[in-house]
């Protein structure tokens, strides 16, 4: 892939004559696991930290969950994983061969590398291709069983992780996390323009923390900036959905309860990629 000077992104060598595309042909994409059989692959990505991918990618699992489908969560955040604490899940089950991920409560198979580590605290130094490696095993050695969607929970930014995950994954959709704030609608539209320029299919933003509400009268307070509404365009692109500041998801997510939160969000997203067929 080159950039608009003509220079390949993944070598940083001129195209024309030096790299001659074949050192940097994108790498094919990879199958999954033994017998998994994943016929939707949804990523959440921002190029911004903080503003809520693993939360929403959390609420969309819980939520197509609800609606009756087979969805399982890749934890592409190596080095900051929050997904399984969200769900309260802390170890895989034993295995021989591919391994097994977590089942949540409500059956939610999760891996994660924070699942494979004797402490949640502990960290992980590594370098980019190492962690680019280990979200390649997650989709390659893992047996996800029969899903109608995988959703990948990516790190911020535009680095190995997300340049693994767009060209080697099959991904069917990505969506796309920003807060209201200027600031982090400038480095998440990084994301965007990496998506497009690998051709990846957007399917529209979600924009968290839009306001919070005061307990006492009721008032809503825009914290970040202007608050969207769901269906506004932001981008180019649908405003999937629009998520308040709700002290209550954080508790439920600090205490692994994410399953229990009582919010109903995402009804689109099988329309928006027409699930194959149900499993089940
Ligand atoms: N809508 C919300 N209401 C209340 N708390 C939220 C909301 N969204 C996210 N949070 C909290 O904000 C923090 C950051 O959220 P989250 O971990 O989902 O962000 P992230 O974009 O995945 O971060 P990272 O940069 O680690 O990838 C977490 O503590 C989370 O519980």
């Amino acid at each position: 892939m080159s950039n608009e000077n003509g220079q390949c992104s993944s070598c940083g060598e001129m195209n024309e004559g030096t790299c001659g595309g074949e050192k940097c042909s994108p790498p094919p994409k990879l199958h999954p696991g033994g017998p998994s059989k994943i016929r939707n692959v949804i990523a959440v990505m921002s190029g911004k930290g903080g503003v809520g991918k693993s939360s929403v990618t959390s609420l969309m699992a819980v939520n197509l969950k609800r609606m009756g489908y087979q969805v399982g969560v890749l934890d592409a955040d190596i080095t900051g994983p929050s997904i399984p604490k969200m769900f309260g899940v802390k170890r895989v089950p034993p295995s021989q061969g591919l391994m097994l991920p977590a089942q949540s409560r409500t059956g939610i198979p999760i891996m994660s590398l924070n699942l494979l580590l004797e402490k949640e605290d502990e960290p992980v130094i590594w370098r980019g291709p190492m962690i680019a490696g280990a979200v390649k095993q997650f989709w390659t050695d893992v047996n996800w069983g029969e899903l109608d969607y995988l959703l990948i929970d990516m790190p911020p930014g535009t680095g190995d992780v997300p340049l693994t995950v767009l060209q080697q994954i099959p991904v069917d959709g990505i969506v796309v996390v920003t807060s209201p704030q200027d600031l982090a609608v400038m480095v998440v539209k990084k994301a965007v323009k990496m998506a497009g320029l690998m051709e990846a299919p957007l399917l529209g933003f979600v924009q968290n923390m839009a306001y919070a509400t005061c307990p006492k009268c009721g008032e809503k307070f825009e914290i970040f900036g202007k608050a969207l509404e769901k269906g506004d365009i932001l981008d180019g692109l649908p405003v999937l959905e629009v998520l308040p500041i709700d002290q209550e998801f954080t508790r439920l997510c600090d205490n692994g309860l994410v399953e229990e939160a009582p919010i109903q969000v995402f009804e689109d997203i099988p329309k928006l990629l027409k699930v194959k067929s149900q499993v089940g």
